[in-house]
C-alpha cells in the first residue's frame, strides 16, 4: 500500500518533510498539506514535483491515511482528533500539548477505538529508546538541560513574562528549573523534547527541566541524564538549528522524516 500523507504546518519542519516524501527519501505521497498562511502555502505546493493540493483540516484528513502535524501545541487537539476520528493515524510534533493528561487519554482512546496509530518521533533528541527500555524498571530520575543561544528562546512566555532581556547575558545563565509539566507551557517552542522524554519516562510532573541561555553556543544543546535500576545514561547532543527556525534543531525535521520511512517500511530497528 502506498501511504498518502497530509501535512498541517508548512514551517520550518513541515517543509522539510514535504520535501523528503516529495524527492522519494520516505516512500509514499504527499498528497495534502495546510498552513495558516495559505498563500505561502500555495506557493510551497506549487515549488513541488508531487504537486499537494493546500486544503483545509477537514478536507486534508479525507484526502490521506496519516496526518502529520508540525504546527503548534495549540493546534494539536483539533488535527489529532479530526484525524482519528476520520481513522487517520496521526504524528505529532509539538508534543508538549500531550501533557494535557485529558487530551493524551482522548486521542489514545479514539486511536483504539478507529484501528490507527499516533507517532511522536524522538524529535531534537537522541536516546528515548534506552529511556524507554529503563523505564520498564525503576528510573529515580530524569534531567534534561536545554541550552540555546538567546536568539533560540525569544518570544518564549517565561522571557516576555518575566521581562528577559535574553541579549544581555554574557555568560551561560540558567533561567529556568522546574518540571515539564511547566517548562512546556513556559517554553512551548523549546522543550517540545521534555515531552518525549517525560511520556516514556517518569511523567511530566517528575521530569526536571533546566533552560539556559547561553551567549557561548550556536547550537541548541540538549543533555539528558536518567538513573535507574539499569544504571545510569547520559547524553548529549549539539544540534544545527534550522535555516528558518533558530528555536528549532534542524534534527527534529530529520527524525520526522525517519519516522515516516519507518512507518512506511518493514523493517523497524530501535526499541
Ligand atoms: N518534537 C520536537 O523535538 C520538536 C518540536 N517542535 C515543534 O514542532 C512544531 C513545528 O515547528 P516548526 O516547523 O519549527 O515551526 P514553524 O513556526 O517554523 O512552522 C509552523 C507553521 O505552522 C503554522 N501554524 C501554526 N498553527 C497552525 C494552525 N493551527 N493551523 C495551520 N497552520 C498553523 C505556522 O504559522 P504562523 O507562523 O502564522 O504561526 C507556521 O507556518 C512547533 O510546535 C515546534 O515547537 C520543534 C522542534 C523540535
Ligand atoms: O529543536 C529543538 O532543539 C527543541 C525544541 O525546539 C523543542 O523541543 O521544542
Amino acid at each position: 500500500m502506498m501511504f498518502k500523507i497530509g501535512i498541517v504546518g508548512a514551517g520550518a519542519i513541515g517543509k522539510e518533510i514535504a520535501r523528503a516524501i516529495d524527492d522519494g527519501t520516505v516512500p509514499a505521497r504527499l498528497v495534502a498539506l495546510w498552513d495558516r498562511k495559505v498563500d505561502e502555502a500555495e506557493e510551497f505546493a506549487a515549488s513541488l514535483a508531487q504537486k499537494p493540493k493546500v486544503l483545509p483540516l477537514e478536507d486534508l484528513v479525507k484526502e490521506c491515511n496519516i496526518v502529520v502535524e508540525a504546527a503548534s501545541q495549540a493546534a494539536v487537539r483539533e488535527v489529532a482528533i479530526t484525524a482519528l476520528s476520520n481513522s487517520k493515524s496521526v504524528m505529532i510534533m509539538s508534543v508538549g500539548a500531550l501533557s494535557d493528561k485529558e487530551l493524551l487519554e482522548q486521542i489514545k482512546a479514539l486511536a483504539r477505538e478507529h484501528h490507527c496509530s499516533i507517532y511522536v518521533p524522538s524529535g531534537a533528541i537522541g536516546g528515548l529508546d534506552a529511556v524507554k527500555s529503563a523505564s520498564i524498571k525503576h528510573v529515580e530520575c530524569v534531567t534534561i538541560t536545554t541550552r540555546k543561544p538567546a536568539r533560540g528562546l525569544k518570544g518564549a512566555p517565561f522571557v516576555v513574562r518575566n521581562n528577559i532581556d535574553l541579549d544581555k547575558f554574557t555568560v551561560p545563565t540558567e533561567i529556568f528549573s522546574g518540571p515539564a509539566a511547566i517548562a512546556i507551557k513556559e517554553f512551548p517552542a523549546n522543550v517540545n523534547v521534555a515531552a518525549s522524554l517525560s511520556l516514556v519516562g517518569i511523567g511530566f510532573e517528575k521530569t526536571v527541566v533546566k533552560v539556559v541561555v547561553d551567549p557561548t553556543i550556536t547550537r541548541n544543546v540538549h543533555e539528558i541524564h536518567v538513573k535507574g535500576d539499569f544504571g545510569d545514561f547520559h547524553a548529549k547532543i549539539e544540534n544545527v538549528p534550522s535555516a528558518t527556525n533558530p528555536r528549532t534543531s534542524y534534527l527534529a525535521a530529520l527524525s520526522a522524516i525517519a519516522t515516516l520511512k519507518q512507518v512506511c517500511e518493514p523493517l523497524k530497528i530501535g526499541t
